[in-house]
C-alpha cells in the first residue's frame, strides 16, 4: 500500500510538471470511472440480447433453444460436408433427428420454463438432493465427511508446516549449516509419509463420498419410480421425461460424484486460504512490517479478476445438461435397435437405423465441441488471471514486507539477509499454495454451474416421479378449441381425472363395475364417451370391434394404468399388492431368469416356496399348455435369454402358464393367443374356465365365442353394445349406455 501511494504521489508529481492540474485528473479519473460502470451495467443486456439470435443463451424457451442448437451445429457440419448438396441433406436429416429427439425423448418442458443455472432453484433443488442424500445429522455418510474433513485440514496443516520447513532449508544453506540443515532434510522426507497417506485418503474418501450418496439417491428413486406403475406412467401418460433410464444411472452418478468433488474441492481451499493467510500474516509480522497490506491487495486483485470472469462465463450449466439430453437420446436409439434387433434384420433396415445413429452421435459430438470452443477461450482468460496477474501480484505481496521492513540493528547483516531469505522461501510457498487454492475455488465456479445442470436433471426427474405417482401428468397440448369441445375438465391445460376407483372387499361383490367411465387417451382422445358395465365372477366377457376402438384401453382402464376422467369403477381389492386380474398381451414380456422364472413370473422363488408350488405342479402346468418339451429340454434353473430362444406361439403358451400358475379372479386376455393353433386354444380356454377364472377375452377369432357368456361389441365410433351371447342372433342393435 506504501508503495502504491509512493507511486500515485510520483506520478502526479511528473504529471503537474508537464501542466497538467490535479483537478482534471481527478475528474478524467472519476468519468472513466462512470464509463467503466455503464459498460458493466450494458454489456449483459446487450450480450443476452445478441445470443438470443445466436446461441442457446438467455432463452427460456425450450424449442427455441434446440432450434438455437441446430443453427449451431449447422455451422460445424457445414464447415465439414464437402458439397453444398451433402450440406444440404445433412440439415435435413439434422432437422430430423433434432424433432425425433424432442418426440422420441418427450422432452418439451411443458412445466417447466426454468433453465439450469446458478439461481435460487439450484439451491432449493440441491437442498432436496442433500437431504435424501444425508437423510439424518448421525448417518453413514456424516461420518464420511467428519473423515474426510479432518483430512483436508490436516493436509492443509501438513502444507504450512512443509512451507515452513523449506523456509528453513534454505535459511540453513545460505548460514552454511550443515548440522541443522541436514535435520531439516530430514523432517522433510519424515513429513512426506503422512502427507502422501492423506493425499491417498483424500482420494478414498471421495469416492467412498460419491458412492454413498449414489447408493442413497439410487434406491430412493428406485423406490418411486416403482411406486404405483409409475415406470409406465412415466414414458406413457407424462411428457418431462426423457429416457428415464439414463438419469437412473448415469446423469445420478455423475451428479453424486460431482457433489463429493465439489466438497473437497471447496472446503479444502477454504481452509487454505484461511490458514495461510494467517501464517503468512505472522512472517510478515514477524519482519515487522504492515501485515494488512498484502492481504488487501490481494483481496482487491483477486475479487476484481473474479468478477470479469463471472461476467463473462459460458452459461456451462445449460450446456451440460443439453450435452446429457444428446447423450440419452444416442443412448436410446442404441437400445431401440438392440430391442428390435430381430425386426430391423429382416426389413434389412440397417441403414435408416446406421443413419439415424449416426446423426445422434454427430448431434453430441457438435454440442461437445461447442462446449470445448467455448471453454477455450473462458480457460484462456482464466488462465491469463490466474497464472499472471495473480502471480505478479504474489510478487508484490511477498516483497512489501522485505521492502518496507525495518532492519533489525541488533543483528549482523548475515543473519538479516538468511531471516529475510527464510521469510521470503516459506511466503513463496505459502503463496503457490494460496494462489492455488483460489484457482481451485475459482475453477469450481465451472463445476459449480455444471452441477447446476446435473442437479436440474435429477431433482427434475424426482419431481416428475412424485407428481406422477399422485396421478399429476403433464402431456397432453390440445388446442383450446379441442378442449371447448371436450366433455372433459381441465385446469391449468391439464384434464381433471374426476373419475372414481373404487376397492370392493367383500367375496361376495367381487364383480367389476363400470359406471358411466369414458375411454380417453393420454392425449386426450376420447375413444367411447360413456361406458357402462357389469362383469360378475363366471360371466365370460367376449370383447371385439376394429381396431383402435378401444379394446385395450379398456384394459388399460381396468388395471389403473390409465387416469380415469369420469364415473365410476368398482373393482376387487389387490390381494398383497397383487391384482385380482391378471393381464395377458399379444407379444408377451420374458423376464430375465430360469425357465421356473418364467412361469411363475411376477413371482419370485420365495412366493412359491411359500404357495408350497412343487417342480412337479410347474410341469403339469407347462403340460396343460403343451410346453412340456421345454421341461425336457432345458432344466428348471438354467438362465436364458427366453425372449430369444421361445418362439411367438410359445412366448404366448408360457404366458398362459402364466395365468394357470397364478390363477387369479379375472384374466384380461388381449389376444393373446393369435399364435396358437386352435387345438391347443380350446384346450387351453376348457382349463381356465374350470379353473374358476373369469375370462375377458379381446379377439378377433369368432371360434373363441362359445367359451364365453357375454358380448361387448365396440363400433369404432365410440359406440358400444354389451349384451349375453346367446341374445347376439335375437337383439343386435341393443345398446346399454
Ligand atoms: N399410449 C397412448 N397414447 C396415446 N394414444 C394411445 C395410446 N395407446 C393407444 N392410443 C390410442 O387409443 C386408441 C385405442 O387404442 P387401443 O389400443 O385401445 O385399440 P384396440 O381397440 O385395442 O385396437 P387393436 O385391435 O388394433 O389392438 C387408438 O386410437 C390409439 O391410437
Amino acid at each position: 500500500m506504501t508503495v502504491l501511494s509512493k507511486l500515485t504521489d510520483s506520478t502526479l508529481k511528473k504529471y503537474e510538471q508537464l501542466g497538467g492540474t490535479r483537478e482534471a485528473l481527478s475528474k478524467a479519473f472519476i468519468g472513466a470511472a462512470i464509463f467503466a460502470y455503464t459498460v458493466k451495467l450494458t454489456y449483459p443486456i446487450l450480450r443476452n440480447q445478441l445470443s438470443g439470435g445466436k446461441g442457446c443463451r438467455g432463452s427460456s424457451d425450450s424449442d427455441k433453444t434446440s432450434k438455437n442448437y441446430n443453427n449451431n451445429n449447422n455451422s460445424v457440419v457445414k464447415v465439414k460436408t464437402k458439397s453444398r448438396k451433402n450440406t444440404e441433406n445433412e440439415d435435413e436429416l439434422q432437422t430430423k433427428v433434432a424433432q425425433a429427439e424432442k418426440i422420441l425423448s418427450k422432452s418439451k418442458r411443458l412445466k417447466t420454463k426454468r433453465q439450469p443455472g446458478l439461481n435460487l432453484d439450484f439451491l432449493l433443488q440441491l437442498k432436496k438432493l442433500l437431504e435424501i442424500m444425508i437423510p439424518r445429522p448421525l448417518c453413514y455418510e456424516t461420518a464420511l465427511l467428519g473423515i474426510h474433513t479432518v483430512c483436508l485440514v490436516s493436509r492443509t496443516f501438513l502444507s504450512i508446516y512443509v512451507a515452513a520447513l523449506e523456509g528453513a532449508i534454505v535459511k540453513f544453506i545460505v548460514r552454511k549449516d550443515i548440522k541443522n540443515f541436514a535435520l531439516m532434510l530430514l523432517k522433510w522426507f519424515g513429513i512426506a509419509i503422512p502427507a502422501t497417506f492423506i493425499n491417498s485418503m483424500i482420494r478414498y474418501l471421495e469416492n467412498k463420498l460419491a458412492l454413498a450418496f449414489r447408493t442413497r439417491l439410487v434406491k430412493h428413486s428406485y423406490h418411486l419410480y416403482f411406486k404405483n406403475q409409475n415406470y409406465y406412467r412415466v414414458s406413457n401418460l407424462d411428457g418431462r421425461i426423457e429416457n428415464a433410464d439414463h438419469r437412473l444411472t448415469e446423469d445420478i452418478s455423475v451428479f453424486a460424484s460431482s457433489v463429493a468433488h465439489l466438497y473437497s474441492h471447496l472446503t479444502k481451499p477454504c481452509f487454505d486460504l484461511m490458514l495461510i493467510g494467517l501464517a503468512m500474516m505472522r512472517s510478515s509480522q514477524k519482519m515487522r512490517a504492515n501485515i494488512f497490506s498484502g492481504p488487501l491487495l490481494a483481496f482487491v486483485v483477486i475479487s476484481t479478476t473474479a468478477h470479469i470472469l463471472r461476467i463473462v462465463s459460458p452459461k456451462f450449466g445449460l450446456l451440460v445438461s443439453e450435452e446429457a439430453n444428446r447423450y440419452g437420446h444416442l443412448r436410446h436409439i442404441h437400445s431401440r435397435i438392440i430391442t428390435n434387433a430381430e425386426e430391423i434384420a429382416f426389413y434389412g433396415g440397417h441403414k435408416v437405423e446406421l443413419i439415424q445413429l449416426r446423426e445422434a452421435y454427430n448431434r453430441l459430438v457438435s454440442q461437445m465441441n461447442m462446449i470445448f470452443s467455448q471453454k477455450l477461450w473462458f480457460v484462456m482468460l482464466e488462465q491469463f488471471f490466474m497464472k499472471y496477474v495473480w502471480s505478479g501480484t504474489g510478487m508484490v505481496m511477498v516483497s512489501l514486507p522485505i521492502l518496507t521492513s525495518t532492519t533489525r540493528k541488533d543483528r549482523d547483516n548475515s543473519t538479516n539477509v538468511s531471516e529475510r531469505t527464510q521469510y521470503l522461501t516459506t511466503a513463496r510457498n505459502l503463496l503457490i499454495s494460496g494462489a492455488d487454492a483460489i484457482e481451485r475455488l475459482m475453477s469450481s465456479y465451472k463445476e459449480i454451474v455444471a452441477l447446476a445442470g446435473y442437479t436440474y436433471r435429477v431433482a427434475g426427474m424426482l419431481e416428475v416421479f412424485e407428481e406422477t405417482a399422485q396421478g399429476i401428468y403433464s402431456k397432453t397440448r390440445i388446442s383450446e378449441a379441442r378442449r371447448a369441445e371436450s366433455i372433459l375438465e381441465f385446469q391449468n391445460g391439464q384434464p381433471l381425472a374426476k373419475g372414481k376407483i373404487i376397492y370392493t372387499d367383500d367375496d361376495q361383490t367381487s364383480g367389476i363395475y363400470l359406471h358411466s367411465v369414458p375411454i380417453v387417451t393420454p392425449n386426450c382422445d376420447i375413444v367411447v364417451p360413456s361406458l357402462t358395465l357389469s362383469i360378475e365372477p363366471g360371466m365370460h366377457l367376449f370383447i371385439t370391434g376394429p381396431n383402435g376402438c378401444g379394446k385395450s384401453s379398456l384394459f388399460r382402464i381396468l388395471s389403473g394404468l390409465w387416469p380415469i376422467y369420469g364415473g365410476e369403477l368398482h373393482i376387487p381389492r389387490p390381494i398383497e399388492g397383487k391384482p385380482c386380474m391378471f393381464y395377458i398381451p399379444q407379444r408377451p414380456y420374458m423376464s430375465i431368469g430360469s425357465l421356473c422364472d418364467q412361469i411363475i413370473y411376477p413371482d419370485t422363488r420365495e412366493d412359491m416356496d411359500r404357495k408350497n408350488v412343487t417342480e412337479a405342479q410347474l410341469r403339469e402346468v407347462l403340460k396343460m399348455v403343451a410346453l412340456e418339451h421345454i421341461a425336457e429340454r432345458d432344466s428348471f434353473d438354467v438362465v436364458r435369454d427366453w425372449k430369444d430362444i421361445l418362439s411367438g406361439g410359445e412366448k404366448q403358451r408360457m404366458a398362459i402358464a402364466r395365468l394357470f400358475y397364478h390363477k387369479p379372479k379375472y384374466a384380461l386376455l388381449d389376444e393373446c393367443t393369435s399364435a396358437v393353433s386352435v387345438d391347443v386354444e380350446s384346450s387351453i380356454y376348457e382349463i381356465a374356465k374350470n379353473m374358476g377364472i373369469t375370462l375377458l377375452t379381446i379377439t378377433h377369432r369368432p371360434t373363441l365365442r362359445k367359451f364365453h357368456t357375454h358380448l361387448l361389441e365396440f363400433d369404432g365410433q365410440g359406440n358400444w353394445t354389451f349384451q349375453p351371447l346367446g341374445n347376439v342372433e335375437s337383439s343386435p342393435s341393443g345398446k346399454l349406455r
